[in-house]
This record gives structure tokens, sequence and C-alpha cells, in this order.
């Protein structure tokens, strides 16, 4: 049923590294800047721009609740890639943050520390005249599975057409640790946080759904057969992408003039 989501990993791998090198270029920026988190969307990445890009700048930017185990797996990545790197605490930033909100909500705190990530991200990138290379997977964006200009707010998204069991193979491929492939996925927002746990489905599962809802408008009660899961499921999924669309768009402008195609306002080519 799913042999339509194998790929040759190789040459999806040498895919991505030309249309990141392009992309950087095409963009008039020197390199890249990258978070690197030890869990395996940001090992992939990283790995894929090192080779697309002499000019990689990586941060970690560990909190509270980042496990001492992707310390240690993202400085085994940055010993096999040779990148150069800056290690910021971020916790004295988000408690500063937090405490002008008076809350500590966990998702509310939470989305503080990716935000206050994508800031050094951006600082980081304007110092260097690099952009920001972002590692948000295909199930991510469908889910809406991120902060909204946190790990969200990003240049580029090279993996984003790929989901998180297509993310894995690709990772094998590549070369990424085998424990760091094999590990829960984890925002590591707050202690004990897994995105399975989180969304109440396991990836395999939801890839599945995904792909036969969006990619082959299978109907819903059939996809539940298929995927061997419950309607509950596909219904819990179907309202994360619908609810989560916004995530996806650029902020609606409302349109006065009506003169402008899309929301992008073109420069003519006979401008130039
Ligand atoms: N219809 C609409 N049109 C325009 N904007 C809309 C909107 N509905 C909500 N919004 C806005 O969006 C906000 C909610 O979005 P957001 O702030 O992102 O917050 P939210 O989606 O509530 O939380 C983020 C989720 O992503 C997870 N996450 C975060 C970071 C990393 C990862 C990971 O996988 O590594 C996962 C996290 O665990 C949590 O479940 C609302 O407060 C509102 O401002
Ligand atoms: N401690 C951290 N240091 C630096 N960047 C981080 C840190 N935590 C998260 N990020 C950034 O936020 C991104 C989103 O986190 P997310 O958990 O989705 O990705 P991941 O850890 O690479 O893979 P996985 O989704 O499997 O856990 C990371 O890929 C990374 O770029
Ligand atoms: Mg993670």
């Amino acid at each position: 049923m799913m042999q339509e989501l194998e790929m040759d990993w190789n040459f999806v791998s040498n895919y991505l590294i030309t249309r990141l090198r392009e992309y950087i270029q095409a963009s008039g920026k020197k390199g890249g800047v990258i978070g690197l988190s030890g869990g395996i969307d940001s090992s992939v990445v990283l790995k894929l721009l090192t080779q697309a890009t002499r000019n990689v700048h990586v941060l970690l930017m560990p909190s509270e609740s980042t496990p001492a185990k992707d310390i240690q797996d993202s400085y085994t990545m940055l010993r096999s890639v040779g990148a150069p790197y800056s290690e910021i605490k971020i916790d004295d930033l988000v408690k500063s943050f937090s405490s002008k909100v008076d809350s500590d909500d966990k998702v509310l705190v939470g989305n503080i520390k990716a935000r206050v990530r994508m800031t050094l991200l951006y600082a980081y990138a304007q110092k260097l005249d690099y952009l920001v290379i972002g590692t948000g997977d295909k199930s991510e964006i469908l889910l809406g599975y991120f902060t909204k200009y946190g790990d969200g707010g990003v240049d580029v998204l090279p993996i984003g057409d790929l989901y998180k069991t297509q993310v894995k193979k690709l990772a094998q491929q590549i070369g990424i640790p085998k424990n760091i492939i094999e590990k829960p996925s984890s925002p590591a927002l707050w202690e004990g946080q897994t995105a399975e746990g989180e969304l109440g489905i396991d990836y395999e599962s939801v890839d599945k759904i995904l792909y036969l809802l969006y990619e082959k408008f299978m109907d819903p009660q059939k996809v539940a057969q298929e995927v061997k899961t419950s309607r509950e499921n596909v219904d819990k999924v179907i309202r994360l992408v619908r609810n989560n669309e916004h995530k996806r768009k650029m902020p609606e402008i409302f349109k006065i003039s009506g003169r402008t195609v899309g929301s992008d306002w073109r420069y003519p080519r006979i401008w130039e």
C-alpha cells in the first residue's frame, strides 16, 4: 500500500543538497545557521547543509527541559560534520519573558522557548549574513505540530516535503547515528514530552493517514480500515490539519486596492 512513500534516498539526498546550495546562492546570502537539538530532523538538515555549503553555523540552545542525552547527541553530530557552533543556554531569557506574562502554563512557556531560539537564530543569521535553515518535516507541518513563528519561523524548509517516517529513511542513507534515528521524537519543551504522546497517535499511523487522506483522497472510514486504526484517530488528524491551516500561510491581508494577485506584490521584469 505504501510503496509510493519509498524513494531512492541517495537521489533524494543529492537533490536536497543541490536545492539548498542553489537556494542559498540565489538569496545572495553566504551560508546557513541552524538550531541543533540532537533530534532527527535537525541532525538530518545539518548534515545536508554541511554538504551544500562550507558556511554553516550551528546553535545549541539547551534549556532545563533539554535531556542530557540530546546534548550528547548534538555533540556527536557536531564532531562528525565539523561545523562551528555556539552554545547558548536560554533559561534566563525564557524566564524573563514568561515572568512578564505571569504564567507557568507549559505550552505557553514551551512556545516562548521556541520563539527565543528563533530570535537568536535570526540574530546570528544577520551577523553572519546567512539564512535561517528550518528543520520542519511534512508530518509536523501538516499537523501544525510546531510553534508559529518559533521553530516555524525560518527562511527555508529543506525536508518539509518528507514525512517523519521518510526522514528516518533519509537519515539512514546519509549516516545519521542509529540512536538519533531510533529515539522517540520530542520537542523537549517540557520534561517527558514526546510527540507521539502529545498527539496521541504514533507517527507510523499518522503518516499513513496523512498520505491516504491528502495524497490519495481516500474516504476517512476507508483510511481507518487501511491503517488499522480508529475512526477517531483519522478524525483527529483531519481536525489538526484543518485547524492549523493558518500556520502554513502568510497572515491574511484584507485587500483594498484589488490590483495585485495573491499575497505578493510582484516586481515586474520591465522595471529592471
Ligand atoms: N484561525 C487562525 N488564524 C490565524 N491565527 C490563528 C488562528 N488560530 C490560532 N491562531 C494563532 O496561533 C496561535 C497558536 O499557535 P502556537 O502559538 O504555535 O501554539 P500551539 O499550536 O497551541 O502550540 C504549539 C504546539 O506545537 C508543539 N511544538 C512546538 C514547538 C516545536 C515542536 C516540535 O515538534 O519540535 C512542537 C507544541 O508541543 C504544541 O503542541 C494562537 O495563539 C493564535 O495567535
Ligand atoms: N535545544 C535546542 N538547541 C537548538 N535548537 C533546538 C533545540 N531544541 C529545538 N531546536 C530547534 O527546533 C527544531 C524543532 O524541534 P523538533 O523537536 O521538531 O526537531 P528535532 O529535535 O530536530 O527532531 P524531532 O522532531 O524528531 O524531535 C529543531 O529541529 C531545532 O532546529
Ligand atoms: Mg526534538
